[in-house]
């Protein structure tokens, strides 16, 4: 599968609402990397839902979790949107009134200049591509904002990396983020997430295909990515989920204990499920945009070069909503906690309460739409 961006067409004047839920490209310029080095002819993916109002004080970002696109909301496209129950035409972020704006991240396969994309002579950037922190992706998508209009945003909020990218927004720009809700995701990734994430990249560098990230030309390393999604995936989901759905049952048709050999036999259902949830995320994903995004969450840690937690959040200016999936094994809810008290005045963490753990913040996030009404879209 080949996510090369070599066009695009020529840079939007202000959005119209017929265009809603569909991607747009934005050229930014060349842009300065964290860690050195310039990213040339930078262009970002993005989508539109609403209208900017006269004064640009209803502009909403939601930032995208680590597989995740730019569709948020269905709008006038076919497709589905990820978080449709919560944006849209009457919904708590309610599109007749705000204008919803969703950017693929720095380095990503939905829209933006990434590894599988065209450098400066025409081919894939592949292992060329650099390493990107999401500050990079931050300094980046305010140039959009800025050619957008948006001097400021109503509102940014995200789950999982998408959380850690609004929670970056506020404090990299503090005077342009009015409100902010950070769901599912910590103020840095902490030793554990680093671990499973290490594992996943791994996966993906050892397989074959992946020869050092130039695959555009042959086989994708759908098996390496494949392996990765499997060991992200049990982390998204909590073991009593796992247990009570598929426990010990085998797969129908296949039997568990019915082979001399291993690899005839036949799987549990869990093994199944794995295995659907690794081959359909290959088939949709770019595996090197995989490893960039990854390594970008890993490298999260709103005080790098900011000093304490305390210190790097006392910069911020907005309102804050944090919230965490009760169940949630890999970014516990008590991370959440000590994020909200590190934060500036009293904040309060809302609890999701879903048996799934993680993937909650996306399957259950209607929970917090009393909050999210109360306190930012009333
Ligand atoms: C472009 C984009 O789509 S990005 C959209 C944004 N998505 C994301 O950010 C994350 C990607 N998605 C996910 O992580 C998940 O799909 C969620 C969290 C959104 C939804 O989770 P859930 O509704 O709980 O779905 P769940 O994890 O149970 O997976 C269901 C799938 O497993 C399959 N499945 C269930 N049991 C088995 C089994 N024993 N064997 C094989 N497959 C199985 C189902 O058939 C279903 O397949 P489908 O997704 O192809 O329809
Ligand atoms: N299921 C989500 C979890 C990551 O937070 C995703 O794939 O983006």
């Amino acid at each position: 599968m080949k996510y090369s961006v070599t066009t695009y067409p020529p840079a939007p004047q202000h959005p119209v609402r017929v265009l809603d839920g569909v991607l747009r490209y934005a050229p930014i310029g060349d842009l300065k990397l964290e860690t050195g080095g310039v990213l040339p002819d930078v262009v970002l993916g993005y989508e539109t839902w609403g209208e900017l109002n006269s004064d640009a004080s209803n502009a909403v970002l939601v930032p995208h979790a680590l597989t995740g696109s730019t569709h948020v909301a269905q709008g006038s496209s076919d497709e589905p949107g990820w978080w449709d129950g919560l944006v849209g035409p009457g919904k708590t972020i309610d599109t007749d009134r705000f204008f919803v704006v969703s950017i693929n991240m720095l380095g990503g396969c939905y829209g933006s200049t990434g590894p599988g994309s065209a450098d400066p002579d025409g081919l894939p950037w592949g292992s060329r591509f650099p390493f990107v922190t999401i500050r990079d992706s931050v300094h980046a998508e305010a140039r959009l904002a800025d050619q957008l209009g948006i001097r400021r945003w109503h509102t940014v909020l995200g789950g999982s990396l998408g959380g850690a990218r609004a929670l970056e927004w506020a404090v990299t720009e503090p005077e342009r983020v009015a409100r902010c809700a950070v769901i599912a995701a910590t103020a840095a990734s902490t030793g554990e997430q680093i671990a499973f994430a290490q594992a996943q990249v791994a996966a993906i560098r050892l397989d074959p295909d992946y020869n050092g990230g130039d695959y555009y030309n042959g086989r994708a390393p759908v098996a390496g990515l494949g392996l990765a999604r499997r060991i992200a995936h049990i982390t998204y989901r909590s073991e009593a989920e796992l247990q009570y759905r598929f426990g010990r049952t085998p797969q129908p048709g296949e039997d568990p204990l019915g082979a001399a050999l291993p690899a005839e036999r036949g799987r549990y259902q869990v093994e199944s499920y794995l295995d659907h949830q690794g081959t359909k995320l290959a088939g949709r994903f770019d595996a090197n945009s995989y490893v960039i995004l990854t390594e970008a969450l890993m490298s999260h840690d709103v005080t790098r070069d900011r000093g304490s937690l305390s210190e790097a959040l006392a910069a911020v200016r907005a309102q804050f909503l944090v919230a965490a999936v009760d169940s949630d094994r890999l970014y516990f809810p008590e991370q959440s906690y000590e994020l909200a008290a590190a934060l500036p005045g009293e904040n309060r963490v809302h609890l999701i309460s879903a048996p799934i753990g993680h993937d909650g913040f996306l399957t259950d996030v209607l929970q917090l739409r009393d909050v999210l009404r109360k306190d930012f879209f009333g």
